[in-house]
């Protein structure tokens, strides 16, 4: 399972919670990931922890304020991307232009949607993968994967009927181990969570706590 951390715009330090991140998953073996704010990026990866982008812009570069670029997210230390979040909505012709800006710049790619059908509908796209967050449940104490494991069961076959070869995770509220087995048991080869860590005390006992019956 590869469990990506994306810190959203919280008041954590970034940095503290990589080096976490980084002890847990070398102590673990499990694949973790940080997707911090963009400024962070370059100091964020410094920790040698695998780092995110939270999300990259259609464009490639010229004369576009105020955007993202895929290459230079690269270029910082970011190895992969979320797009499409939530939270920072986008076309799908934006969502096919990031697609390629990130391939392009060799960042692995996560599309989200919030539904089966929005993830039928991006999976088409050809990203790496594709994680489900039912918006209603994002930063909640209830697992999707306890919530509506039949979003999660749904997303994986809407997914597969299109490609077979995108990965599918899921996010909302997951926190515990039993989350995350839940989680895999549904289908899931991957989770998003934000909260669980990045609003814990103790980011690196929650990070080992999630970790726990992968380890
Ligand atoms: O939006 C999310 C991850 O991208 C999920 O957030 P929470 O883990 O806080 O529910």
């Amino acid at each position: 399972m590869f469990v990506l951390v994306n810190l959203k715009a919280y008041p954590c330090d970034p940095i503290a919670v990589a080096e976490a991140a980084r002890a847990v998953a070398e102590a673990s073996g499990v694949r973790i990931a940080i997707a911090p704010q963009a400024a962070d990026l370059a100091a964020v990866a410094d920790t040698g922890v695998e780092t995110w982008a939270q999300h990259v812009s259609p464009n490639g570069y010229g004369s576009h304020t105020g955007s993202t670029l895929a290459e230079r997210a690269a270029a910082a230390g970011a190895e992969g991307t979320l797009l499409n979040h939530s939270e920072n909505r986008m076309k799908l012709a934006d969502i096919d232009a990031s697609i390629e800006a990130a391939r392009r710049a060799d960042l692995e790619t996560c599309v989200c949607g919030n539904n089966p059908a929005q993830i039928g509908a991006v999976a088409a796209l050809g990203p790496d993968s594709v994680a489900v967050e039912p918006p209603e449940l994002i930063g909640g104490d209830v697992s999707v994967a306890s919530a509506d494991p039949d979003i999660v069961r749904d997303a994986v076959a809407a997914a597969e009927a299109v490609d077979d070869g995108v990965d599918v995770y899921c996010g909302a509220g997951i926190s515990t181990g039993d989350d995350l087995d839940a989680a895999a048991d549904l289908g899931a080869s991957g989770v998003l969570l934000a909260s669980g860590v990045a609003k814990a005390d103790d980011p690196k006992a929650a990070l080992e706590a999630l970790v726990e019956p992968l380890a």
